[in-house]
């Protein structure tokens, strides 16, 4: 995939300052689905949450949507071996939700990966990354899954997918082996 630059000021850097077991993991710039399956025997998809709603305020000032838009949200836990390895929120605009992506609302527990990394026309933006306080709504939303997880901030991640002028919004959270998991990733 080609690379493609926006201007990102949302509190999102263009480094993480994570430790260096995490940051290969962050700067993963191939499909996060299929590193997860090489580093687990069991990997699956458990969905989460999907529906049309307002995105977050740094989602929507990234998407340029004007405020009070819905858009579609997908929510999945990205399991490794029984355990959940990264929480992934995707937003995608009505008017971007047509043409080759008016599939994505039926994904299921397909991996989004699947059908963004299979066409070459897709084109991935520049990630950027975040340290996740407590405060941030996606925090808040794994917090509420995840009531054993320590209240620490999380590293998450998040790029742009474009294809044929259409974007798709893609964050994700990367957990932390003290989500009840045996190993970090
Ligand atoms: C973009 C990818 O797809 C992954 C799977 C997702 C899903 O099924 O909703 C969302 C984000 C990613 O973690 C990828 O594999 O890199």
């Amino acid at each position: 995939m080609h690379r493609v630059h926006y201007c990102d000021d949302a509190g999102w850097q263009a480094t993480p300052a994570a430790d260096h077991a995490l940051r290969p993991w962050l700067q993963e710039r191939g499909s996060l689905t299929a590193r997860l399956k090489r580093h687990y025997a069991d990997f699956s998809v458990q969905l989460a949450h999907e529906s049309w709603r307002k995105p977050h305020l740094d989602e929507r000032q990234l998407l340029q949507l004007p405020a009070g838009t819905q858009a579609w949200v997908r929510e999945v836990w990205l399991m490794g071996d029984g355990q959940p390895r990264v929480f992934a929120h995707s937003v995608i605009s009505r008017k971007d939700l047509r043409g080759a992506w008016y599939g994505l609302r039926n994904m299921g527990r397909l991996p989004l990966g699947a059908a963004l990394f299979a066409n070459p026309a897709v084109i991935r933006g520049a990630l950027h990354f975040r340290k996740l306080s407590a405060s941030h709504p996606l925090r808040k939303t794994v917090s509420k899954h995840l009531p054993l997880l320590p209240h620490q901030s999380l590293w998450a991640r998040r790029s742009l997918f474009c294809l044929q002028r259409h974007h798709l919004l893609v964050t994700e959270v990367f957990l932390p082996a003290s989500a009840g998991q045996a190993d970090a990733l």
